[in-house]
């Protein structure tokens, strides 16, 4: 069955996307800093599309949301209300980028009680470093492997409830998701049925379940959807309370890594380019071969797509 939703092409012109391996401690002033100069850096490459990993400005861990959490609502938030959206923005200014900048833990007080509820919050910054989108991951990290690890996010935080769509008007339109929302593969696969050239991923695996599924899950979603995958991991520290994998990395629309990083501080630069994509669907048509007669709920592509 022919699908007609996906506008072509899906990547106007090639463009470099940098994932910033970031290395960050317990103070968020210091590592604001550092990630402007990785920052820097990674556009010095030449990238035009710079990632920053999940949880950039603060160590990772449900006892640390709360302590690192900012006010991003009503949008935009003053500098003492979130120092981090005034620091990307300024990164994504300074340097001419788009700038998806990892993640923050955010902070919603009600009026009414004061009751704190808390997100996992990814910006995304246009090079004249206005907020073009905010998500909020979806998929809350709750895991318990016996010998390994038991994370429970949603022991402090809450929810997002959208699927984010980021229009680039030079490029074209990108999704953003946070970490354990690269294994739910119908987010992804509505993101590329709504056109985006590739799935941007900040993360943070970690010495558990990385080895095994980070790279595996990146090159799934690349060849489920033959787009661009992204996956931006903070750097190891194992004087940290939380080990992450590292090893962010970018996968064309064939599966292939186009590159890897190792455990350290690192920035990764990859050149996605349309007839990428454009080659691996003429030559596997998935897309025109699709049988939503078998499977219709899903061929309806409707997501919610409203900012907070
Ligand atoms: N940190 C995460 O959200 C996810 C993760 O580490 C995993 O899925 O494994």
């Amino acid at each position: 069955m022919a699908s007609s939703t996906t506008p072509r092409p899906v990547l106007k012109q090639p463009v470099k996307l940098a994932c910033v391996q970031l290395a960050s401690g317990p103070d968020k002033t210091a590592n604001l800093l550092h990630a402007a100069d990785k920052v820097r850096e990674a556009a010095a490459t030449g990238a035009k599309i710079v990632v920053l990993p999940e949880c950039f400005n603060s160590p990772y861990g449900c006892d640390h949301f709360p302590a690192y959490a900012e006010t991003l609502l009503p949008s935009p938030p003053t500098p003492s209300q979130s120092p981090s959206f005034h620091a990307l923005s300024a990164m994504a200014r300074d340097n001419n980028i788009y700038l998806i900048g990892g993640s923050i833990p955010e902070q919603v007080t009600t009026e009414e009680d004061e009751k704190k509820t808390y997100y996992n919050t990814s910006l995304t910054f246009s090079p004249t470093g206005a907020l073009l989108a905010t998500h909020r991951k979806v998929h809350l990290f709750d895991i318990s492997i016996p010998g390994g690890i038991t994370f429970r996010e949603s022991d402090v935080l809450s929810p997002g409830n959208k699927v984010t769509l980021v229009d680039l008007p030079e490029y074209g339109r990108l999704a953003v998701a946070i970490c354990y929302d690269v294994r739910f593969p119908e987010l992804a696969t509505v993101a590329a049925r709504r056109g985006c050239f590739a799935l941007v991923y900040p993360g943070a695996f970690n010495l558990t379940t990385g080895p095994l599924h980070w790279q595996l899950l990146g090159r799934a979603r690349a060849v489920d959807n033959q787009l661009y995958v992204a996956l931006c991991s903070p750097a190891r520290d194992l004087s940290a309370g939380y080990h992450a994998w590292g090893h962010s990395l970018v996968v064309d629309p064939m599966a292939q890594v186009m590159v890897e990083a190792g455990e350290g501080e690192e920035v990764v630069v990859a050149e996605l380019d349309g007839d990428r994509i454009e080659q691996a669907r003429k030559g596997i048509p998935l897309r025109d071969q699709r049988r939503f007669d078998v499977y219709p709920d899903v061929s309806q592509g409707k997501v919610n797509d409203e900012e907070p």
